[in-house]
């Protein structure tokens, strides 16, 4: 059997599995796993290691089975359930996208309210053609993983004649970025407040992100002339990012609860 804790962040969902119980199936497991109609069902897997030194590593991997440098949402995930279970209020969990230290500020039942220091978000302006479509002109912004903002006036967060996912599709798998990007839609609403819309790589439309919340507040920040602070929302709810300067880590606060604890038989999973 595999053990498993659900845990969700604004409505993007996360399965938590000891990395020792993967023995190199990482990316099958997140695939059956995160099936929504015949597995648990979820935007990703967290794989966590425990070291021998008392450090916690963790390995992300999208419901497609591809590897991703870091969640912002899963790492928080990952933080509630260490609070929540194993009283551990501040923790430091080292991704491939770099170490994200988060604080547990209030746990509630099984709730908690978790401040990230979430890396120097990288701000670029980028364009390009995307065939049918026309020139697309955003932000390309890495916050440890990448992403590409697209600003829109329209309510519905379309733009270019398309829905947010439909160009957010397109964009996604676009080869300008070799590797792949997250996709967001902006509305900057005012100094203080951004909606945004995310089409994640490795998953598709999402109702929130932790690293999209970081990487709609950067740009909205460094090229629209946002506040520091800022309260950015999408589909699952409302996170707050603070960033001081071009030059200082963004700290990113937000909800996180564990769902439930359950487990799934190997052979069920990989047949
Ligand atoms: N939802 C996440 C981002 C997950 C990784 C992303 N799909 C990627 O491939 O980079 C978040 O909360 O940051």
């Amino acid at each position: 059997m595999i053990p498993f804790v659900k845990a969700h962040a604004c409505g993007n969902d996360f399965l938590i599995v000891e990395e020792n119980l993967a023995q190199g199936r990482h990316a099958e497991l997140a695939r059956r796993l995160c099936a929504r109609t015949t597995s648990v069902g979820a935007d990703g897997v967290e794989f966590l290691e425990r070291t021998a030194e008392g450090a916690f590593n963790l390995r992300l991997f999208n419901a497609d089975g591809s590897e991703a440098e870091l969640s912002g949402n899963g790492t928080r995930c990952v933080a509630a359930w260490l609070a929540v279970h194993e009283r551990i209020m501040e923790v430091t969990l080292h991704t491939h996208g770099g170490p994200r230290t988060c604080r547990t500020l209030r746990v509630e039942g099984e709730e908690c309210m978790i401040s990230t220091l979430m890396g120097v978000p990288q701000v670029m302006p980028h364009s390009f053609d995307v065939d049918g479509v026309g020139n697309v002109q955003g932000v390309d912004v890495n916050v440890g993983n990448p992403h590409f903002v697209v600003f829109t006036d329209a309510e519905d967060f379309s733009s270019h004649g398309l829905s947010w996912e439909e160009l957010g599709a397109k964009i996604c798998t676009h080869p300008a970025f070799p590797s792949g990007t997250n996709v967001e839609f902006v509305r900057v609403l005012d100094e203080d407040r951004i909606e945004f819309r995310i089409f994640e790589r490795g998953v598709g439309p999402t109702h929130s992100s932790g690293t999209g919340t970081c990487a709609s507040s950067a740009a909205s920040i460094a090229l629209r002339g946002a506040g520091h602070i800022l309260a950015a929302t999408s589909i699952g709810g409302t996170q707050q990012v603070v960033w001081p300067a071009r030059d200082e880590e963004m700290e990113l606060t937000g909800p996180a609860e564990i769902v439930c604890v359950g487990e799934v038989s190997v052979d069920e999973v990989l047949g």
